[in-house]
């Protein structure tokens, strides 16, 4: 969507961004022109990302660099080393992708303390932690940098069996909003995508395992556009709003997930009825018009 370069001379830090929608974002801001550092747990995953992706983009004019460093998100002194050797290795930083996250599905009764805690603080200390040390560096630096956090469409809907991903994305929206008014004086932008079904093996491995996958229908098939989400779509758009083609966009979530959130419409899911089946409904509706007359 955006022209060749549009990224150039940008900073991006991507959590999260060895695998994944995170990983394929990183491609895309690369392919752009940005820098990006990309930081996760696990350092074999992220090295073999950023050697990866500098393999397959070396012929791409413009192409940004990449910087792999280990950080468990929950820990602030991991989140300034990231932040640190960043601003070491490229000069500066100018946005930051929260998009780490942990999740599985279970009825929440079966959860123990630990398990509710480890999902609320990856994603929600995660990221509270993350924009609080970025966004330090940007007011003293007087940077107008920008934020995006990757949120879910159940963030304002909520959803059973995902309750403490449900409660850990609502409560980042909420600071989605509240810091985009609150940081707005300083030219930051604080903005959410909410994805609906993106196919990554982290996700289904998590939440569509068997025998869920067996017993349930292809999540694709609830969606209006009829299919799950490719992941070019997501970095596009991701894209866009990191970038300055966005700068009068602050405190919004954008959904993308083909209309899945619209299903809940009282009569959204008749789209099997075929024309046939619609003749006899309206016939006996006006039967039923005719006898109320009479
Ligand atoms: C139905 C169709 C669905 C199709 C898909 C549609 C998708 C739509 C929208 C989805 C929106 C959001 C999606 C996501 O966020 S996907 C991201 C998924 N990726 C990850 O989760 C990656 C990282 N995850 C992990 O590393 C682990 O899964 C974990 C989060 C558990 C963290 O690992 P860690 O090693 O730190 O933690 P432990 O293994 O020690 O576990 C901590 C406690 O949690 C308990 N636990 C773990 N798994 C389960 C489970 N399945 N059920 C119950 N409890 C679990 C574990 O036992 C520990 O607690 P205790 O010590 O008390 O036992
Ligand atoms: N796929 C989908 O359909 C949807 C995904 N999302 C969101 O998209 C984002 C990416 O998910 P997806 O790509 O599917 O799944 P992945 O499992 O591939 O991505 C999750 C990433 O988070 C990292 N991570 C987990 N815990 C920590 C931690 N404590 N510190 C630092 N990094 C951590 C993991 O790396 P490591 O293990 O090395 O730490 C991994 O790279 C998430 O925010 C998710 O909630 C939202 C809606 C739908």
């Amino acid at each position: 969507m955006l022209r060749d370069g549009a990224l150039q001379g940008k900073t991006i830090i991507v959590t999260g961004g060895g695998t994944g929608l995170g990983k394929s974002i990183t491609r895309y801001l690369l392919t752009l022109g940005a820098n990006v550092t990309i930081c996760s747990r696990r350092q074999a995953v992220i090295d073999e990302t950023a050697q990866e992706l500098t393999t397959e983009l070396a012929a791409v004019e413009g192409v940004g660099r990449i910087l792999a460093v280990p950080c468990d998100v929950r820990n602030p002194q991991e989140i300034e080393n990231v932040l640190a050797q960043t601003v070491e290795t490229f000069g500066r930083v100018d946005g930051l992708l929260n998009n780490s996250a942990g999740n599985f599905i279970s009825p929440t009764e079966r959860l123990s303390y630990k398990a509710f805690d480890t999902i609320v603080d990856i994603v929600l200390r995660g990221t509270y932690y993350f924009t609080l040390a970025v966004g330090k560096y940007w007011i003293e630096n007087k940077i107008s940098g920008t934020v995006l956090n990757i949120s879910t469409t159940y963030a304002t809907t909520g959803s059973g069996y995902v309750v403490p991903s449900a409660v850990a994305k609502g409560g980042a929206l909420i600071m989605t909003k509240s810091l985009a008014a609150e940081w707005g004086k300083y030219g930051i932008r604080v903005n959410a995508i909410a994805p609906g079904p993106f196919p990554t093996k982290g996700a289904w491995d998590r939440l569509f395992p068997e025998p869920l996958a067996s017993l349930m229908d292809d999540p694709g098939s609830r969606i209006p556009l009829n299919r799950v989400g490719d992941h070019g779509e997501l970095a596009n758009l991701a894209a866009y709003l990191l970038s300055d083609f966005s700068g009068y966009i602050t405190g919004e979530s954008i959904t993308i997930d083909g209309g899945e959130v619209l299903m809940a419409g009282e009569f959204s899911h008749l789209r099997d009825v075929t024309d046939e089946q619609w003749d006899e409904v309206s016939k006996s509706i006006k039967q039923a018009n005719r006898a109320s007359k009479s």
